[in-house]
């Protein structure tokens, strides 16, 4: 698509934590050449440093971009997710300064549906106890404690886009799932809904938390959901770390309650792979414990560095904000031979009029207007002939209840 954006060699992004190649690649592609890379997360005062002169910044889940560390990204215009979850942004902090926020909903989905499907499978048959012992030089040939997975009950807490592939995957291997979620959703094939967690931990052999982190779901599995569990039964987590009490956790293991569990996040993850990993599930053998790679598969990586900097790179040549997490939604056009204006304001009655006023009184032609809100902010975008874009941005500062306004050129 032809372009007219700002001179790109003057856009700097930063992009931590490893994101794939294909994000660098679809950004050169773009024009985009001013980028630091890094390979890890890297520490708060270093980001604090870095992001200061960065106008876009991609992450993955291990970088805390706080209130406190949006503070100082005065020119940050996007915050680019290379993952599902933005529980590590603080949104509203995000959002009253202007910033938009993208992610990636969909591309690592089916790696996590994978994972937690194998999982199950090796759970159910002792393999992580059976494998720890026979690599200390056991033996542990025994049926004792190993089923198959056919006719089992998977409980499913989250229904979305992974847990619904889960639960499809879980059907064709002849699995009943049954299914808690906060809202109503259509069953894919023979899934059935439950209407409480109860119910749901009452009666399955396998239960596996797919919930975003909010304050709903922090803390949401602790000592009161493990006693509701069935005996024998196997718990996994691929959500996030806030979601299960640990402690409660360790207990219940220790009892010999449960058959087994499968954990991929924790309420601290390693900053690096250099750092050590500190949990009290490292002494139990029937616990597979993953260092946060529900998502990390090639193709899932690729795929996310490709769409997250596509949307970088959309929003930064023309305003577009589709499937932003934090802005009001719009799909623009380009604009050549015209001038771009972005005004992104908080949603208070009187700011169109006196942005229309803006243009009326000074006698600017607009070429197009596009507009639209959410509950916290609006964005309207007006496309002028060039001769009169610094004058209307000068003026459109001014607009009350402004939070942002800059030009595409
Ligand atoms: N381990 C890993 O590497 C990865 C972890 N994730 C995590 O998995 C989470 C889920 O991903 P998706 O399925 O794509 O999200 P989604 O948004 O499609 O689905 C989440 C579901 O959870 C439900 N939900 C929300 N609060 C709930 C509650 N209190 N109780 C029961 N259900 C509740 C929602 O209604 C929704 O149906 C992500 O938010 C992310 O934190 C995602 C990708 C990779
Ligand atoms: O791969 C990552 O860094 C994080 C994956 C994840 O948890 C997510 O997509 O929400």
């Amino acid at each position: 698509m032809a372009t007219t954006s700002l001179d790109k060699s003057k856009i700097r992004i930063l992009l931590l934590e490893g994101v794939h190649q294909s994000a660098l690649d679809t950004l050169h592609a773009a024009g985009y050449t001013n980028i630091e890379y890094i390979k890890h997360a890297i520490s708060e005062t270093e980001l604090k440093e870095k992001i200061a002169d960065a106008h876009f910044i991609g992450i993955r889940s291990r970088t805390q971009l706080t209130d406190d560390v949006l503070q100082h990204a005065d020119k940050l215009v996007a915050i680019c997710c290379f993952c599902i979850g933005t529980n590590q942004v603080d949104l509203k902090a995000a959002t009253r300064r202007g910033i938009a926020v993208f992610n990636a909903p969909f591309s690592n989905t089916r790696s996590v549906a994978e994972l937690v499907l194998a999982q199950a499978i090796l759970l159910l048959r002792g393999i992580p106890e059976k494998n720890a012992s026979a690599h200390r030089g056991g033996w542990m040939k025994s049926a004792k404690n190993s089923y198959e997975i056919r006719g089992k009950k998977l409980g499913i807490i989250g229904y979305g886009n992974i847990g619904t592939q889960f639960s499809v995957l879980a059907e064709s291997l002849g699995m009943d799932v049954y299914f808690y979620d906060v809202v109503a959703k259509l069953p894919i094939g023979n899934a059935k809904q439950v209407g409480s967690l109860k119910e749901l931990l009452n009666q399955s052999d396998v239960v596996s938390l797919h919930v975003p982190e909010t304050p709903s779901t922090r803390w949401m599995f602790g000592a009161e959901q493990l006693a509701q569990m069935k005996p024998g039964s196997i718990l996994m987590n691929a959500s996030r770390g806030t979601v299960v009490d640990i402690e409660a956790l360790t207990e219940t293991l220790r009892s010999g309650k449960l058959l087994g569990a499968a954990i991929d996040v924790f309420p601290v993850e390693p900053r690096s792979n250099d750092d050590e990993f500190i949990s009290p599930l490292r002494e139990f053998d029937n616990v597979i414990l993953t260092p946060h790679i529900g998502g990390s598969t090639v193709e899932a990586q690729e795929n996310i560095g490709r769409e997250v900097a596509e949307k970088l790179t959309l929003y930064s040549d023309t305003g577009t904000t589709m499937a932003s997490v934090n802005f009001p939604e719009v799909a623009l056009p380009s604009h050549p031979n015209q001038h771009r204006l972005l005004h992104i304001h908080e949603n208070v009655p009187g700011v169109l009029s006196e942005i229309n006023r803006v243009f009326s009184e000074n006698d600017i032609n607009v070429c197009g207007q596009y507009l639209q809100t959410n509950e916290d902010i609006g964005y309207v975008v007006i496309d002028v002939d060039k001769e009169y874009s610094e004058l209307a941005l000068e003026k459109l500062k001014h607009v009350k209840a402004t939070i942002r306004c800059r030009v595409l050129f």
